[in-house]
């Protein structure tokens, strides 16, 4: 949630002149196709293919080993679509992974030689149900490889059955309806639970007894009753369940799990020197956790105000430094709102212990895990000597990460407030085919499609650079943030974009993930990024609390396949257009029935593809061989 930031400023690096602010220049005359050529470009994929029809010999080794890229996918005859082909014969012969070569997966099983070919019979992958099977065999095998426990817990075999004890309570006339009216809320607001005993939703803050100086606090910020995701969570975390939230980006998961951990910590009071945390955020980002303790602090001052002893959140996250916040080091604080690296480094500093702490919640707990922050989240485990209440909450959250975690909960209440992976319905998504040598002037285009503010992403800390330069030579009122710049000049950027004195932001994916700017209204794509998630968290910067936004993406010929096809699986199931390059691809899931083909990847949690093609667990394959094989070497043997 935004709060009010700082109030530093610093002189711009390239200043437009003030007439020139605010507004884009009227582009250059475009000097690639314009829009109707290009429409008939995407259109006839074929035109494409035709301008480079050369296709190189690719051995099949190769093509095992590297990931299909778009270019190839539309090289390669598409037999599902062509109503020439014998679609029975077809399915006989396979879903046409023959032309890309079995990706290699770990057998289940643990025989044969390591590897499970797809191409196995005549008949194997016509069998959805075998398909399925095998399918579940390798999550499970994925699944299986490692959980979410302490190494601590797990050698003195500590195992916690029961759920958190709370004194929180819902009224007497929510807890004594019957549990139809509970389920007729929950389908009004497209809430899906899994879980035993799920505490029942409540659709009024007065409801969920929040106390009046947060309402008043709330109702201040235009807050007046919660969302889907907090009519559901907020319950379940008062009543001291273990959650796995997952909800659109921009729903209001962070109050979710704010208010919660504020709240048990004002139960808490008060702390004497050496004790504390009672709440503990780790978030994946800088600027996600600065958000989040932001909040933590707003709600802290709305309780003060009321009259409440003050509570004392602490920001732990690389590039601040600690004498800041050492007196509330010092007295203890109530609540931590940390990044994994920096909290680890101050947990074995003993800067503070988590003996005391009762509550943890993951923010983007998904991407976290993937970010390769999973032994870090592990060994911080291993720092609680108690239990807790574990919360994980994401707009993404695929089973292997579910199954993952779920060792660290118990008895948790699975909370779904829009299908797992799909972007939030309020964001108009359009896919613009530009070949990379023209990305940088089309762009300038495509910033006219709405008004600022507008949020550019790039994949790389140089193209960042590249095209943040570019919109200021072009008179475009524009900041920049990735990992490669300093702490003070991301807080400098992300401050003129929040106060409006900045009309784009760019950036990588880690600087602008979970951040909530009010009123973006187009994310622009300068790269189609490696992952679904990521696109799904990118675009979930604009369309936030029920507002309307625009996401306008560039693909070209060295995109994946499997992430187009995630793309194009996405774009359907969120009703919008999907462009004629995308309609073309090639879909291996065509062969099952829709209700098949739209399941998501147990392994990655894509759309567009299945576990048998996941690209990204082909990938883990592929490194846990290399490591094995280096360890062979390294022995000596
Ligand atoms: N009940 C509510 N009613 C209206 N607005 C709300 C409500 N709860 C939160 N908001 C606002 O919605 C915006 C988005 O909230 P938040 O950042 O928590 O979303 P999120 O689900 O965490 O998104 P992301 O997945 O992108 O991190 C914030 O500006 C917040 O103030």
């Amino acid at each position: 949630m935004a709060s009010p930031s700082s109030s530093t400023r610093a002189p711009s690096a390239a200043s437009p002149s003030p007439a020139d602010s605010g507004r884009p220049r009227p582009p250059p005359p475009r000097p690639t196709r314009d829009r109707d050529t290009d429409a008939a470009a995407r259109a006839s994929l074929g035109a494409d293919v035709d301008a480079d029809d050369y296709v190189p010999y690719v051995p099949l080794r190769q093509k095992q080993a590297g990931a299909r890229r778009f270019g190839d996918a539309v090289a390669r005859p598409r037999r599902a679509l062509d109503p020439s082909v014998d679609l029975a014969d077809a399915g006989r012969r396979g879903h046409g992974l023959e032309d890309a070569g079995p990706p290699g997966f770990p057998d289940p099983d643990g025989g044969g030689d390591g590897a499970v070919q797809l191409s196995v019979g005549p008949h194997a992958k016509t069998d959805l149900e075998k398909e399925l099977e095998r399918e579940a065999a390798i999550l499970a095998a994925q699944s299986r490889q490692k959980q979410l426990v302490s190494d601590r817990e797990l050698a003195l075999g500590t195992t916690y059955t029961e759920p958190m004890v709370t004194s929180w309570r819902p009224p007497r006339h929510v807890r004594e309806r019957p549990a139809e009216v509970d389920a007729q809320i929950r389908a009004r607001r497209h809430i899906l639970v899994e879980g035993e005993s799920v505490p029942p939703p409540c659709e009024t803050f007065q409801e969920m007894r929040v106390p009046p100086a947060i309402i008043r606090y709330l109702a201040g910020r235009g807050i007046h009753a919660p969302t889907a995701i907090q009519i559901q969570g907020l319950p379940a975390a008062f009543a001291g369940r273990d959650v796995i939230g997952i909800a659109f980006t921009g729903s209001g998961k962070t109050l979710a799990f704010t208010l919660p951990m504020a709240l048990e910590a004002e139960c808490r009071l008060p702390l004497a020197p050496g004790e504390g945390p009672t709440g503990l955020v780790i978030c994946p980002s800088r600027e996600l956790a600065r958000q989040t303790y932001d909040l933590a602090v707003a709600l802290s001052e709305a309780l003060t105000a009321d009259g409440h002893p003050p509570l004392r959140p602490l920001l732990a996250i690389g590039g601040v430094s600690m004498g800041e916040q050492a007196e509330v080091l010092r007295l203890g604080p109530h609540m931590v709102v940390a990044t994994p690296g920096r909290l680890q480094a101050l947990l074995d500093a003993h800067k503070f212990t988590l003996h005391d702490c009762t509550y943890l919640c993951m923010d983007e707990a998904d991407r976290m895990i993937d970010m390769g922050f999973e032994e870090d989240v592990r060994k911080i485990m291993s720092y609680f000597t108690a239990q807790r209440q574990t919360l994980l909450f994401s707009a993404t959250m695929p089973k292997k990460i579910q199954a993952f975690a779920r060792s660290a909960l118990i008895q948790p209440v699975v909370i779904n407030t829009g299908r797992a992976g799909a972007a939030s319905m309020n964001i108009v998504q359009e896919i613009e085919l530009v070949p990379d040598e023209n990305k940088m002037v089309y762009l300038l285009n495509v910033l006219q499609k709405t008004s600022p503010p507008t949020l550019i992403f790039a994949e790389n800390k140089s193209d960042v650079d590249a095209i943040h330069e570019y919109l200021l030579i072009k008179g475009v009122d524009a900041v920049a943030i990735h990992g490669g710049k300093d702490q003070s000049e991301r807080e400098f950027a992300i401050n003129q974009y929040k106060t409006r004195q900045a009309d784009v932001l760019v950036a990588t994916d880690i600087a602008g993930k979970g951040l909530d700017f009010k009123e973006i209204k187009h994310v622009i794509n300068y790269d189609m990024p490696k992952e679904i998630e990521d696109y799904v968290h990118r675009i979930g910067r604009t369309g936030r609390s029920g507002k309307t936004g625009m996401a306008t993406t560039f693909i070209n010929r060295g995109c994946n396949i499997e992430i187009l096809l995630d793309l194009k699986h996405l774009l359907r199931e969120a009703k919008q257009v999907i462009p004629p390059v995308l309609q073309a691809l090639d879909d291996p899931t065509d062969q099952f029935d829709a209700a098949a083909a739209n399941t998501e990847c147990g392994f990655c949690g894509g759309l567009g593809h299945r576990i048998t093609q996941c690209p990204k667990l082909l990938a883990k394959n592929r490194a846990q061989m290399a490591s094995q094989r280096e360890g062979f070497g390294g022995s000596g043997y």
